[in-house]
């Protein structure tokens, strides 16, 4: 039974979920093996033998470039803050859905929910989810302690910090000297999206997407998921498989722009979410983004892509979604092709 939180799905999509041909056309059968993804203790980054260090900076590094995903622990972030971040999202999640899609909470246009251009099953998702800024957010004055807001804030720092060091080495690694990431990633030009999967009791006879399958656009991404509940999968050498949820990790992934300034060797990988029939899902995303004028511009050549800049990568995903209900991303930007449609 949908609740009066939950967002009205099974009317929005109705058409779609009825679509017979939908059904016959996606019944691939897709075997999902579950698996635990590369684990990084981070704590060895200041360990006091230098052996030690780069070992675990060429962990992050191999990881990047065969899984592009990784789970990382000891990562200093406390257990209490994800346990209140946790908290305090479920129950701004738990506002009547009038409420929440009426109300600018965080930020203006803040909340979302399903997905408004899909034309078939394979484009929905069953999902909500707060997109914010962290301008909105960070060093704002008189945020009264123990809310979603000031939790959240508390989380971001901490977490760009994370995202800071990892984007370092990974560029040390690739051989760039420069200091490119800590000069265009900076905490404003960064977002949170606070997501919630409800439960998704419809059968019809193919899976439904929580997420629809994805690359993400930013350099990288820092994941806090649901402990119990799973239902993320990610391709890893052409197979779907399911992430094992670990308890004292965060999960870290590459995106397009990262592969795109690493020439191809760090992997932005497709992902997706699964609808759970029974149990809802919450999960935090930490996108690590440069600001909209940073030109993306690999210093391994010869250049696998053209240059772009963000503001003009986010545009084509928008222009993307907006005409073929999804998006290509970056083999749009590939310097030898021209993308054909499929
Ligand atoms: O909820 C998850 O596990 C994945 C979320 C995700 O892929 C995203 O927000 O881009
Ligand atoms: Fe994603």
């Amino acid at each position: 039974m949908a609740s009066i939180w939950d967002p009205p799905f099974m009317e929005a999509y109705k058409n779609l979920l009825e679509k017979k041909e939908d059904m016959r056309n996606n019944n691939e059968v897709v075997v999902v093996e579950e698996c635990e993804l590369p684990v990084i203790d981070l704590s060895l980054l200041e360990a006091s033998e230098e052996l030690a260090r780069e070992e675990c900076k060429s962990q992050i590094a191999r990881a990047s470039e065969e899984w592009g995903f990784f789970q990382v622990v000891k990562h200093g972030i406390s257990g209490d803050i994800l346990k209140r971040l946790r908290w305090q999202q479920e129950k701004a999640f738990k506002e009547p859905f009038d409420v929440k899609a009426k109300e600018d909470n965080f930020s203006a246009g803040a909340y979302r929910w399903g997905s408004p251009t899909a034309t078939c099953i394979k484009q929905l998702s069953w999902s909500e989810a707060f997109h914010i800024p962290l301008t909105d957010i960070i060093g704002s004055n008189n945020i009264p302690s123990n809310t979603l807001r000031s939790t959240m804030e508390q989380f971001a720092s901490r977490v760009s910090r994370l995202a800071d060091r990892i984007a370092e080495i990974l560029a040390e690694k690739m051989g760039d000297k420069s200091s490119f990431m800590k000069e265009n990633c900076l905490p404003d030009t960064c977002y949170l999206r606070l997501n919630r999967y409800p439960a998704c009791p419809v059968r019809c006879g193919h899976e439904i997407n929580g997420l629809i399958t994805h690359t993400d656009s930013d350099f990288l991404t820092i994941l806090y998921q649901d402990h119990e509940v799973g239902g993320l999968q990610l391709v890893k050498d052409g197979k779907w498989i399911a992430v094992k949820p670990n308890p004292e990790a965060l999960i870290v992934n590459i995106g397009d722009l990262f592969q795109a300034y690493s020439n191809g060797l760090y992997k932005s990988v497709q992902h997706r979410v699964v609808a759970n029939p029974t149990s809802e899902r919450f999960s935090t995303a930490y996108f690590f983004c440069p600001s909209n004028d940073t030109v993306i511009d690999s210093c391994r050549k010869p250049s696998l892509y053209r240059k772009f800049n963000f503001r003009e990568y986010r545009q084509q995903v928008r222009d993307d979604v907006r005409t073929l209900g999804s998006k290509i991303g970056l083999p749009r930007f590939l310097v030898t092709h021209h993308y054909h449609q499929p």
